[in-house]
C-alpha cells in the first residue's frame, strides 16, 4: 500500500475544467467533504486533497471543503495584478478569497486559447508572487517514447521556471492522454515523472515541490505508479465521487512530512 512509512502525503487534485454548472459543483463539493472527513487517508494526513472548481464557485466551495482541509484554487490566473484587463482574474483577488492553487499551463489553455511559454511562465511567476502554488501542466504533445517524454518534459520545466523561486506542483500531463480512454502507461508515467523529481531535487529554490500525473487517471493508478509519482490530477474520473473514494482506498498509511 501506498505511502510507506518515509512518504510525504499523496497529493490529489481535481480540476473539474468547465463540466458542471453551479448548483452541480457545490453538490459535487459536499459529497467530497464527507468524503475528506470521514476517509482515514485524509484524516491520518496520508493524502491531501485540492479542488480547482470554476472562478465562481470558488468561495462557496471553500466554505463547503476547507473546514474539512481540502484546499481550492483557480484554473487560471491573470498575469498581471490589477487593471485593466478586462475577464481576467488577478492573484491578490484569489488568494483574498482563499486560493491555495492557481493552474497554469494547461494544454487546453494552450490549444484553445493560443497560451504559449511566455505566458505560461508569466501566469507561473504571478501565481508565485502572490504566494499560491502553482500547478504547472507540463508534457509532450504526442505520443513517444518514455525517454523521448521525460527529455522534454524536463525541459519544458525548466524554461518555464527559468529565473522563478518556489515551491509548484508540477503536473505531468501528456497531452495525448488527455480525455482519452486510459492514462498513459505506469512506466511511461514513472519514467518522465522519475526525470522531473530528479530535476527538481537538484533544484533547492523548488524544495517542497511535488510532481503528479493528470490525463485519464483513475481508480488503480495510484496502485500501478507504486509511489513514481507524488500524487494524480484528476479530470473526469473524478466526476463520480465513489471514484475519489476508490483512489482514496489505495492510499493507507499515515504519512509524516508535508508537500507543496
Ligand atoms: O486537468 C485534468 C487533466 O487534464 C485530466 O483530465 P482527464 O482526466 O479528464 O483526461
Amino acid at each position: 500500500m501506498m505511502p510507506g512509512p518515509t512518504r510525504p502525503p499523496v497529493l490529489l487534485g481535481v480540476s473539474l475544467k468547465m463540466y458542471f454548472g453551479h448548483h452541480e459543483t457545490l453538490n459535487w463539493a459536499r459529497r467530497i467533504a464527507v468524503l475528506a472527513a470521514g476517509h482515514p487517508a485524509v484524516t491520518s494526513g496520508a493524502a491531501r486533497l485540492f479542488v480547482l472548481p470554476s472562478f465562481p464557485a470558488l468561495v462557496p466551495a471553500a466554505g463547503i471543503l476547507a473546514p474539512y482541509g481540502v484546499a481550492l484554487g483557480a484554473q487560471d490566473i491573470a498575469t498581471e495584478d490589477t487593471g485593466p484587463y478586462t475577464g481576467e482574474v488577478g492573484g491578490p483577488a484569489l488568494k483574498e478569497i482563499g486560493c491555495h492553487y492557481a493552474e497554469v499551463g494547461h494544454a487546453e489553455r494552450r490549444r484553445l486559447y493560443g497560451e504559449g511559454d511566455t505566458v505560461v511562465a508569466a501566469k507561473t511567476a504571478a501565481a508565485l508572487r502572490n504566494r499560491l502554488t502553482p500547478v504547472l501542466c507540463v508534457g509532450e504533445r504526442d505520443r513517444g517514447t518514455p525517454g523521448e517524454a521525460a527529455a522534454r518534459t524536463v525541459a519544458e520545466a525548466a524554461r518555464l521556471l527559468d529565473g522563478l523561486d518556489g515551491t509548484v506542483v508540477l503536473a505531468y500531463e501528456p497531452q495525448w492522454a488527455i480525455g482519452a480512454p486510459e492514462p498513459a502507461s505506469a512506466e511511461h508515467i514513472a519514467a518522465v515523472c522519475g526525470a522531473l523529481r530528479t530535476w527538481l531535487d537538484d533544484r533547492p529554490r523548488h524544495a517542497g515541490s511535488a510532481v503528479i500525473y493528470g490525463g485519464s487517471a483513475g481508480p488503480g493508478l495510484l496502485t500501478r505508479l507504486a509511489g513514481s509519482a507524488d500524487g494524480l490530477f484528476l479530470g473526469r474520473f473524478a466526476h463520480d465521487p465513489a471514484n475519489v473514494g476508490a483512489i482514496l482506498d489505495e492510499i493507507r498509511s499515515p504519512a509524516p512530512a508535508a508537500v507543496a
